[in-house]
């Protein structure tokens, strides 16, 4: 099926409501189809919530969600995304292999190759039974059923969380491959932020329920620099640097002050002014939740165009 919608995902209005408390608010964005976009934020920030309304498992109270342009609440839409949840069930009882025809089974473009290769190459026996295996190993085979479903969207809740290192290099290493040749779009959960910047071309940044960033990593990162020199004023940040400039963190170590800032025009010479990596500029946002939002305009949804980020 083919559909011409280019956005993999559109969220508009996107809340989910606990209680009195917002899991997910008012979120808006859309994801161009063919990246791999990482989705932070801090514990509790919403990330599953999130995932959970692109899957149907949890019911938005607020706003729409589509996926390839249709409805999430359309049926239609299930076979062309595969979900990796965060505990990775899988039935105990049926070996590796069952586990596969399962999949063969319910997938219509099943492909069986891949998802074989995924498991052999991690010496994970066919014959195994699914709760014999280690969590590394169960992962391994979550992640075959995953892929072998060749999906246009792969939803991945934490997914590399307890793969040892070689195990995570090479899972990396398919979900690009993946993504490269078969144009799919990966939308994946992780607190592990130097591998993020090496896999993902796309950023999402959710805290306490709100999206905080979202676009391209190469227009959200360069739009930041690190600033140091001599600490002036009540903070340490010199006023001239906040006029024309965004201050997202600051800090003073004795006479000095650094600061992560959102260019907005020429620096002072005085100052010293270096590039941030990815990592550097996500840890300044989680640790500044009231720093203001920044949403690249193919990011935005129609409603949005035009508005101040
Ligand atoms: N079923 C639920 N009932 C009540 N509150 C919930 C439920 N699911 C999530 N929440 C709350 O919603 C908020 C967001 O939770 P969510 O699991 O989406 O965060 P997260 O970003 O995935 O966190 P983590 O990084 O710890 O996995 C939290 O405050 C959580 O307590």
């Amino acid at each position: 099926m083919s559909d011409p919608s280019p956005w993999a995902i559109e969220a508009e209005g996107l809340g989910k409501q606990y209680g009195r408390g917002w899991a997910l608010r008012d979120c808006s964005f859309r994801l161009p189809a063919g990246h791999i976009c990482a989705l932070v934020g801090p514990n509790g920030a919403g990330k599953s919530t999130f995932l959970g309304t692109a899957t149907r498992l949890v019911q938005p109270t607020t706003g729409t969600l589509k996926l390839f342009g249709v409805p999430v609440s359309d049926p239609a839409v299930l076979s062309r995304v595969s979900f990796l949840a965060q505990d990775k069930p899988l039935y105990p009882r049926f070996t590796v292999a069952e586990t596969l025809r399962l999949g063969r089974e319910l997938n219509p473009r099943w492909d069986q190759e891949l998802a074989e290769r995924i498991v052999r190459s991690g010496k994970v026996p066919l014959s195994a039974r699914i709760g014999t295996l280690s969590g590394g190993q169960r992962t391994r085979v979550a992640f075959a059923l995953a892929f072998g479903k060749r999906p246009e969207l792969l939803l991945l809740d934490e997914p590399m969380s307890d793969l040892d290192p070689l195990a995570r290099h090479e899972m990396s290493g398919l979900l690009m491959a993946e993504a490269a040749e078969h144009g799919t779009t990966v939308l994946m959960s992780s607190h592990m932020l130097s591998e993020m910047e090496v896999m993902c071309d796309y950023l999402l940044v959710l805290a306490e329920g709100r999206l905080r960033m979202a676009g391209q990593t190469d227009d959200l990162i360069p739009a930041h620099l690190l600033v140091t020199g001599v600490a002036e004023g009540d903070d340490g940040v010199p006023e001239e640097l906040r006029r024309q400039h965004t201050v997202v963190e600051s800090r003073v170590t004795g006479r000095q002050f650094s600061a992560l800032i959102r260019s907005g025009g020429p620096l002072s010479d005085s100052w010293e002014v270096l590039s941030p990596s990815m990592e550097e500029v996500l840890l300044a946002y989680l640790r500044s939740p009231d720093a203001p939002t920044l949403i690249a305009d193919e990011s935005r949804v129609d409603g949005q165009r035009g508005a101040a980020a």
